[in-house]
């Protein structure tokens, strides 16, 4: 990578920043901004008052700061230091816009539900009225920054929005600057990142706009990993890089549905796969399926762009990946009833973990909620056990959107537990969702003696020592390792 390169006059230094959405994004990129930069105001603000009151939140008995909006390792330790010091969150969006040299754009951009693209293009609606917004308020030149994931070419909307309804003789520049950090290590992630991606016009107007905001980033970040292109190659970097992550993942588990037949094990082919340089190691844990807010959303996005630049075959290659995840989460659902002798219907069936990784409290798109869908639609008796997500925020991705109220329904047939031991009591099988560290270090000899007899589990994370577990007397699926083949031949 080039190291980047300022331009030779001095930059106005940036003194005030306002990030307009206190999300998953911009809460913790914001946080770590003012970690970093003592010198630098920054504001985070959001139409939602209740996040804004959850991120002002008093600490606990203990000190800590346990009601944050977000669950992030170590982020709490950081809003602590820096709050009201140089980091406020507040819901006077105006004010803070107005007052700030660069505002941050970190607002949702999800699939959109209804009308042109429904299924496929993203909703730019917050996108385009915290712009309209932006350009209301401001009495002061600023540089914009595009945070939220969008499609390629929304800068030049958002250029269009600012100077057409912006005080005369005011600047915008506009620059793109897409975040990769990951939920559940998001504060390491933007600590020590792989990258910073600042994409501009190529303009000196834009190459100033670039240089003043990767200003911000050397407080902390060495300046060769700040990678500056054009705005359009930086837009289409982040739905590259997210399609890329998941065409592995879809990858390896169509991989690990050929080891289950085979007798093959998923880790040992992927290891021996990554050991290729040109592979590499990461990301190629077979799973369940993945889930997150992202991989999916911004992979039907790229679907969508391809298929509105008349690339059929380009979007039908894109589409595979989540048609393999899909896949993947309904092959594993059906492994369990399978095996369950063909029937989990009034059978206890204990879900340990609903967030979609580890380390985070967000459901969104996670796998388990089809897996507990599926079993629910085969009417069993299902128990979740999850140690960050919210009894609440079950219950409401099993509700099902639409005409019949099922949520007295999914009330009787789920419950929570408030331990993973006590989700198993009485339980036909565990299904491990999502790879808590404490599902790996659980009694599992005391689970044993509480569940029905035989004692399944369905490993969809490849977390447990299968062997120790067969050892105990249960039988186990794990996802990508066939059953112990005895060959004949060998026997
Ligand atoms: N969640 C993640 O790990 C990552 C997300 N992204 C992208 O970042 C963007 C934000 O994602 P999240 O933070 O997860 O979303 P989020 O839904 O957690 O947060 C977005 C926030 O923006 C607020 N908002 C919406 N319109 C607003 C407006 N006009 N004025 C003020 N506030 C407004 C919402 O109330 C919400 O609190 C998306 O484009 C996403 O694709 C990128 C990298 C990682
Ligand atoms: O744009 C985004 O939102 C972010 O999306 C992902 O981050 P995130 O979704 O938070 O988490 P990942 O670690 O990527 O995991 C996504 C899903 O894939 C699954 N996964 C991940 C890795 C793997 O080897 N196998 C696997 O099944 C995870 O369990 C999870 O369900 C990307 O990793 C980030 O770089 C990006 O910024």
């Amino acid at each position: 990578m080039l190291p980047f390169s300022a331009p030779d006059q001095a930059l106005a230094p940036i003194r005030r920043i306002c990030c307009v959405g206190a999300g998953y994004v911009g809460g913790p990129t914001c946080t770590v901004i003012a970690l970093n930069c003592p010198s630098i105001i920054v504001t985070i603000v959001d139409v939602n008052p209740d996040r804004i009151a959850a991120w002002n939140s008093p600490p606990d008995e203990e000190g800590n700061l346990s009601n944050l909006p977000v669950y992030e390792p170590g982020l709490a330790e950081v809003v602590k230091q820096c709050r009201g010091r140089n980091l406020f969150f507040s819901t006077d969006i105006d004010a803070a816009i107005e007052q700030a040299d660069l505002v941050f754009v970190s607002v949702n951009t999800p699939t959109k539900k209804s009308g042109m693209g429904a299924g496929f293009a993203a909703d730019l609606h917050y996108v385009e009225a915290s712009t309209r917004r932006i350009a209301a308020v401001s009495t002061s030149s600023k540089i914009i920054v595009e945070k939220s994931t969008v499609p390629c070419r929304t800068a030049a909307s958002m250029r269009t929005i600012l100077e057409s309804n912006s005080r005369p003789g005011l600047r915008f520049d506009i620059l793109s600057n897409p975040e990769f950090l990951a939920e559940g290590t998001a504060i390491s992630d933007l600590q020590n990142p792989d990258r910073v991606l600042i994409g501009s016009l190529d303009t000196s107007a834009g190459r100033i706009a670039a240089a003043r905001l990767a200003s911000v980033y050397e407080h902390w970040v060495p300046q060769y990993r700040i990678y500056t292109t054009g705005l359009w190659s930086s837009e289409l970097s982040k739905l590259a890089a997210n399609a890329l992550l998941a065409q592995r993942i879809s990858s390896v588990n169509a991989m690990a549905a050929i080891c289950e037949a085979t007798g093959a094990d998923v880790n040992e082919v992927a290891h021996a796969c990554g050991l290729d340089a040109r592979i590499g190691p990461k990301f190629l844990r077979a799973s369940v399926g993945f889930g997150g807010s992202c991989f999916q959303k911004d992979i039907l996005n790229l679907v969508y762009l391809s298929e509105s630049l008349n690339l059929p075959q380009v979007a039908e290659y894109w589409k595979q990946v989540i048609t393999m995840n899909e896949w993947s989460k309904t092959r594993f659902s059906n492994k369990v009833v399978s095996t369950l002798f063909n029937t989990i219907t009034e059978k206890r069936i204990a879900v340990l973990g609903f967030a979609f990784k580890k380390n985070t409290g967000d459901t969104r798109e996670s796998a388990a909620i089809t897996l507990c869908r599926n079993f629910r639609q085969e009417r069993a008796k299902v128990v979740i056990y999850d140690p960050k997500v919210p009894q609440s925020q079950i219950y409401l991705d099993l509700t099902e959107p639409g005409v019949v109220d099922d949520r007295e329904a999914v009330r009787q047939q789920v419950t929570i537990a408030c331990s993973a031991l006590e989700a198993c009591a009485g339980a036909e099988a565990v299904v491990i969702a999502t790879e808590w560290d404490e599902f790996k270090h659980l009694d599992w000899r005391k689970a044993y003696q509480i569940m029905s007899k035989p004692a399944f589990v369905f490993d969809g994370r490849g977390i447990v020592d299968a062997k120790a577990l067969r050892a105990i007397g249960f039988k186990v699926h794990s996802v990508g390792k066939g059953p112990e083949i005895v060959d004949p031949i060998w026997s």
